[in-house]
């Protein structure tokens, strides 16, 4: 079991523009959170709040809290780096290293310390294998990771990722650029991951939330309307503007 993530009151503002209106969230562990809602309406800024990769961005500031169990990730005494190594993310598209299938994975224990050789064989072969890639690649380890094919390039962005031991990972539209197979694949994986790991996945593809989550979580204009089970987001929301939404009449 991992510390729960969870948000308190949490505002994220460009400049003056507040794009993200106070929103508390706490999510299940072991579980799928998908957020949706119409384009601008602050889910990928939440999203990169949630292991402060809105700090890379100028001019972006933040109020409120966000909790691992009692720790705020935002407090002075968090090392961004480990929580990045704990919390892990995947863009849109994917973005492998220049390197190697091999260095892929192996950059981020590396970083970490781990030198030993077969040490760092067997979790590049556990995090490919984690990844559902391993045996796609397994005779070209050594190949750069730019010859794979989009979709075997986003699951070796989970798969560098896994290779760090997170206990959340974070998914910003992670198949929007794939094709129709490499996207049942990573929806899969997203499946087998959650027995040991909490996600958090943007979406803009209503089956695909449908599929893979377990809770769900509607934006609009930045602010959260609705957060509950997938299945009553789906069947029987709360709010209109969900439903509207959902049914895709606008978004
Ligand atoms: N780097 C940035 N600088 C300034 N404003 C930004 C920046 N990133 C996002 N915004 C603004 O913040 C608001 C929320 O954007 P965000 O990308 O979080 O929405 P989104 O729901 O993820 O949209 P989409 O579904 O189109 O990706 C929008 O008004 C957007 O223009």
């Amino acid at each position: 079991m991992t510390d729960t993530l969870r948000t308190e009151n949490l505002k994220v503002y460009y400049g003056e523009h507040e794009a993200v209106k106070g929103i508390d969230m706490t999510f299940a562990e072991q579980s799928v959170t998908a957020l949706i809602g119409p384009s601008g309406c602050g889910k990928s800024t939440f999203l990169r709040s949630l292991n402060r990769m809105n700090d890379e961005i100028p001019g972006s500031r933040q109020t409120g809290n966000i909790w691992i169990g009692d720790k705020d990730i935002n407090s002075s005494e968090t090392d961004v780096t480990v929580l990045r190594q704990k919390i892990g993310m995947v863009w849109q598209r994917p973005n492998p290293f220049y390197k190697s299938i091999y260095e892929n994975i192996a950059f981020g224990p590396k970083y970490h310390g781990i030198k030993n050789r077969k040490q760092l064989d067997q979790i590049v072969e556990d995090s490919l294998r984690k990844a559902a890639l391993w045996d796609e690649v397994k005779d070209r380890l050594h190949t750069s990771a730019l010859s794979l094919s989009g979709g075997q390039q986003q699951r070796l962005c989970i798969a560098r990722a896994l290779s760090v031991n997170p206990d959340i990972l974070l998914l910003d539209e992670p198949a929007s650029a794939l094709d129709p197979i490499s996207t049942s694949k990573i929806e899969e994986l997203i499946g087998e991951l959650k027995k040991s790991l909490t996600i958090v996945i943007v979406t803009h593809n209503m089956q695909q939330a449908a599929r893979v989550s377990d809770f769900t979580a509607y934006f609009y204009l930045g602010s959260l309307m609705e957060y509950n089970e997938t299945s009553i987001i789906f069947t029987n929301p709360s709010k209109p503007n969900t439903q509207e939404y959902i049914s895709g009449r606008f978004g």
